[in-house]
């Protein structure tokens, strides 16, 4: 009999906001005994290690709590990217196979950075629980602003064919935190929080950086992703490594030399393109383009145009681009920064020429704030 391969929800394809890259934080945890909350939002994939151990039993890839002997629960306090509408999660419990979490339930609610900081200053080290004197400061916390957003449900153990626990999430309000019960205790070994970005608007006289995930831009279309999401570019945080950027496939028709450049430099034949929605509309003054860890396989050049579009997007092809920043060489492992004075926009293509791979892109501008 052939195996049913399990469908990823559409949801998963949306901005992700938990994960620490993102800029997701771990603000509370009541146990972190076996292994600390924040693996839970690490980006790399979940690994076993089979001889791995430490002074409180086995290494685990995960946030895992010991076995309650006592009456309640394990929970700990997310701080999302941004404030955003969650469309749906995933609870991969990848190697938790005797000690998962058996059932979940997720709180949401919007704090402020004043009950932010009532909460207990955060301590992530592996054998520690939170004290009778902790719970009490994270009690101040209101009960009535946190909002069931998935009520307790079961989880399925981190095997291969079960590990994956994605949930759709039916609500329009938009949170910057989230709570994540488990029942009564265990583990998990990464979260992933979906969704879309619902920022504050920014003031007209800051300088933003438009496409920032945080700022509500998303990638809408790209050529090619072999070794990495064009979406990666537009996390906040500067890159860890190579798969935290968007790298394209070598073009085979790459070694044919087509046109020599004004500037006297060869063209290689072939380019790769992303389009992104910027989260507001504005006019970019600055540009970086940073190709951090692409050092043998960074773009040749890189071109940046814009276009104002109003309509709900459909396809690239009968939209009218304008330049913002000319063809322009690249070097590797380095940030470029770039001036220019575009008109407004509201979308951006990127073209990278051959081929090649770039960590992050900032487009720094004013919001227009007439036309959100
Ligand atoms: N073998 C285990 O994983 N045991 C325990 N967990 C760890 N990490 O040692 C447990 O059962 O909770």
């Amino acid at each position: 009999m052939i195996e049913k391969k399990e469908e990823i929800p559409a949801f998963a394809a949306l901005s992700e906001f938990a994960s620490s890259s993102a800029g997701g934080q771990v603000l509370f945890a009541t146990d972190d005994f076996f292994a600390p909350c924040e693996n839970m939002i690490l980006d790399t994939e979940p690994v076993f290690i089979a001889d791995k151990y430490t002074e409180y039993g086995k290494w685990m890839d995960g946030w895992e709590t010991q076995r309650k002997r006592i009456p309640g629960h394990d929970w700990c306090i997310i701080k999302l990217a941004t404030k955003c509408v969650i469309r749906g999660l995933l609870i991969d419990t990848a190697f938790f196979s005797g000690n998962y979490a058996p059932k979940y339930s997720i709180q949401a609610a919007c704090l402020t950075p004043e009950e932010e900081a009532l909460l207990p200053e955060r301590d992530s080290e592996m054998g520690s629980a939170c004290t009778e004197c902790d719970l009490e400061r994270v009690k101040q916390l209101r009960t009535d602003k946190w909002e069931e957003i998935v009520p307790i449900t079961a989880l399925r153990p981190g095997y291969e064919e079960t590990r994956m626990n994605f949930q759709k999430v039916l609500c329009d309000e938009a949170w910057t935190h989230i709570r994540v019960n488990i029942y009564p205790d265990g583990g998990i070994a990464r979260l992933r929080v979906y969704g879309e970005a619902k920022p504050e608007l920014p003031a007209s006289d800051h300088l933003v950086d438009l496409i920032s995930l945080v700022n509500g831009g998303s990638c809408l279309e790209y050529s090619n992703a072999h070794y990495g999401h064009p979406r990666n570019v537009i996390k906040p945080c500067k890159s860890q490594a190579m798969s935290d950027g968007w790298e394209t496939a070598r073009r085979l028709d790459r070694p044919e030399v087509l046109e020599t450049y004004d500037d006297g430099t060869l063209k290689v034949s072939g380019e790769e393109w992303s389009i992104f929605k910027l989260g507001f509309c504005g006019r970019i003054t600055n540009i970086c383009v940073d190709t951090a860890h692409f050092k043998g396989n960074y773009p040749d050049t890189i071109k940046i145009e814009g276009a104002f579009v109003t309509s709900e997007w459909a396809q690239s092809n009968n939209i009218t681009w304008f330049n913002i920043l000319k063809r322009s060489k690249l070097s590797p492992h380095k940030e470029h920064w770039f001036t220019c004075n575009s008109d407004v926009v509201s979308h951006i293509r990127v073209t990278i020429a051959p081929d090649g791979g770039i960590s992050r892109l900032r487009t720094f501008g004013h919001v227009e704030p007439t036309i959100i």
